[in-house]
């Protein structure tokens, strides 16, 4: 991944996250393989205390996503801040309780897997936190947080899990001299290093990073140099899902189009006048009626108000949410 830095968006317009595999240590492979992870109509609502004249009131957090993840591919997720890219990574994670749906890791249902099974896939799929020191305990020296995974997991004798962090920490561009330090005595990058090396010691075959980027523009860069598709998050639905090529330079979906002409003034779209998104989203608890995205879209039509888009697929391999896509 090599993307270290420490990020929560505070931007309204665009946080970014990646989903990805162990990029650093394994070999692309190739996409005919079955999916190393596949997301299956993902729902996840949040309920809400009290609510407006005793009605029962729900956060739409993560609404019917599906997509899969090749073994070795890199999948970016994108959207504006409160789009839900973490409940959906927590829920890839078996970490938050989902409404309905599935999660399946190399053919296993996260969600139904207890006891050993479950601590295997916890090896198997790690997350970059994205607040350093809230993931580590600033009473621990790093050599001895970074060995807990490793003694937890029994990986060996403690001269070889000894090498095994040398190894890694030189990975991710630290010297052995961080074994020795305090969070307190380490800058936030070198920190969001360590929890990157902490994430990697244990060859995950997925790897989480949340928000590797503090700003939009930033983490609109990083998807379009390191992904290798790119998902479309808006008000907890995917609207589109393609390559990063097409994505960056063909999008189809109107709020695609808004997100890169507001990070990148060359974009495709910039010129169409579509511009930034407008607003701010609306709220989760009462999303829109129809496409969720009509009432910021310049491009909107009765149809929109009235009946929400399917994500239908537009060849080549992209799907898109739009009654009037671009492409
Ligand atoms: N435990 C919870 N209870 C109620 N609502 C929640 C809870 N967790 C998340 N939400 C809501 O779900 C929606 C999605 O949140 P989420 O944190 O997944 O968004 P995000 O895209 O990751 O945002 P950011 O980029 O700011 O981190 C938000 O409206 C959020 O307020």
């Amino acid at each position: 991944m090599g993307v270290p830095a420490r990020h929560r968006a505070r931007r309204r317009r665009g946080g970014g996250r990646m989903t990805a595999p162990a990029a650093a240590e394994c070999a692309p492979h190739p996409t005919a393989r079955p999916p190393l992870v596949t997301v299956e109509d993902l729902v996840k609502h949040f309920p809400l205390k009290g609510g407006a004249f005793g009605r029962k009131q729900r956060v739409h957090s993560v609404e019917h996503i599906s997509f899969t993840i090749a073994p070795g591919e890199v999948l970016g997720l994108v959207g504006e801040s409160g789009c839900g890219k973490s409940t959906l990574a927590r829920a890839m994670l078996g970490l938050t309780p989902i409404d309905s749906g599935r999660v399946l890791f190399d053919g296993i249902d996260v969600a139904g897997t207890k006891g050993r099974g479950r601590k295997a896939l916890r090896r198997s799929m790690q997350r970059v936190f994205q607040d350093p020191f809230a993931a580590l305990d600033p009473r621990m020296r790093r050599g001895t947080s970074l060995d807990a995974p490793l003694a937890q997991h029994c990986l060996g004798p403690r001269e070889e899990r000894h090498e095994r962090i040398l190894q890694v920490l030189g990975q991710v561009g630290l010297d052995a001299s961080f074994l020795d330090r305090r969070p307190g005595e380490c800058s936030g990058g070198q920190l969001q290093r360590v929890v990157v090396a902490r994430a990697l010691l244990l060859r995950p075959r997925l790897l989480i990073c949340d928000e590797p980027t503090s700003a939009l523009d930033a983490s609109v860069h990083v998807v379009r140099h390191v992904c290798d598709r790119v998902a479309v998050m808006y008000l907890g639905e995917s609207v589109e899902v393609a390559s990063r090529e097409d994505l960056f330079e063909r999008p189809a979906h109107p709020y695609t189009q808004a997100l890169l002409t507001a990070s990148l003034p060359e974009a495709p779209g910039a010129e169409t006048g579509l511009g930034a998104p407008r607003g701010e989203p609306p709220s989760p608890v009462d999303p829109p009626s129809g496409c969720r995205f009509h009432p910021r879209c310049p491009k909107a039509r009765d149809r929109c108000r009235a009946e929400a888009p399917a994500l239908d697929a537009i060849p080549p391999g992209r799907t898109v949410a739009c009654h009037y896509p671009s492409a």
